[in-house]
């Protein structure tokens, strides 16, 4: 790979290419990945009207999303708890400063550990990391170190999360989500596996509690959904060119599912009134229960998107 870390420096986006038009495209604002090209076909969804202006966030691709702390509002919290008591955390760690919807590591600019390096296997590698900084700590006053791997493989995109605590003395917690925005030909066509059984938060409905009954998801409404303790896999169906993309995930618990629809992409100014058929949130993370970081510790978590290349 061409790519150095100073020619990086230069610039803001970082590109993992495997050959056969099967590209990673990186911005380091946020590290948000902005495009995913298996045989030049993009995977992903970024709204025509995205701000690149390396303040906002990137509304498209997969942001990082960390320490939203309160995804939940508190009622929401409390209900998703089935025996009330006061968090420990919040009684450890006392007060804290609400910080940007949705964290600040997706409107921070990351470092680029190692550049784009071919492995030998013909897979293309890159390491980004955020640390705690002048920023950061404005708004959450805590020391740590995220590490995020990609490896783009010839029809996967696989992503390495490690959170480590550095604080002797101090523990802290946290919420993370990749928020993956799909690319799809008609939102209403698609099917999400996985899901049933599952207890879900309706943020369309204040926060109430339902049990998934249906064997395959699909989405037609306006639809904010926090699904808890899913299991490791979920396939979507009709995604671009009608094919499928399995999303596997380790340590995260929880898939959000997000669409807009009309009423609240009018609401959104980074986002076309006419956008929302085109894109499917499924968001594997850790969101109604934060983790907690002690002292000296790490997390790791994990996501694989994969793409079937036959047609359902
Ligand atoms: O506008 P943002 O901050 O990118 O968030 C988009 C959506 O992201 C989803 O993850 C949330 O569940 C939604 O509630 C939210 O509206």
């Amino acid at each position: 790979m061409a790519t150095t870390a100073a020619a990086v420096a230069a610039t803001s986006v970082v590109v993992l290419d495997r050959g056969n038009n099967t590209t990673c495209t990186i911005n380091l604002h946020g590290a948000t990945v902005v495009s995913w090209r298996v045989n030049n076909q993009e995977q992903l969804f970024v709204s025509k009207l995205a701000s690149f202006d390396g303040k906002k966030a990137i509304r498209g691709g997969i942001p990082f999303v960390f320490r939203k702390f309160l995804l939940l509002p508190f009622h929401m919290w409390m209900r998703s708890q089935t025996v009330f008591h006061l968090p420990s955390y919040l009684a450890q760690f006392g007060p804290w400063t609400f910080g940007p919807q949705h964290g600040f590591a997706r409107i921070t600019r990351w470092h680029l550990d190692r550049a784009p390096e071919r492995l030998h296997n013909g897979d293309v590698e890159a390491i980004f990391s955020l640390m705690d900084n002048d920023f950061t700590r404005s708004i959450w006053n805590y020391q740590f170190r995220i590490t995020y791997r990609l490896i783009l493989r010839e029809k996967e995109l696989h992503f390495h999360i490690g959170v480590y605590n550095p604080s002797k003395d101090l523990s802290f917690s946290f919420n993370m989500l990749l928020h993956t925005y799909l690319k799809v030909p008609d939102v209403r066509r698609c099917q999400i596996t996985g899901l049933q059984g599952c207890h879900f938060i309706d943020k369309t409905r204040e926060g109430a509690i339902y049990q998934e009954g249906r064997e395959v998801v699909t989405v037609n409404e306006w639809t904010d959904r926090i699904y808890q303790h899913t299991p490791q896999e979920h396939v979507i169906t009709n995604v671009v060119s009608g094919r499928k993309m399995r999303l596997h995930k380790y340590n995260f618990p929880d898939t959000v599912i997000w669409n807009p629809w009309i009423d609240r992409s009018r609401e959104m100014s980074d986002f076309g009134d006419d956008e929302f058929p085109n894109m499917l949130c499924v968001e594997a993370g850790n969101v109604s229960a934060p983790v907690i970081l002690l002292p000296g510790t790490a997390f790791e978590a994990s996501q694989i998107l994969q793409v079937f290349m036959h047609i359902i």
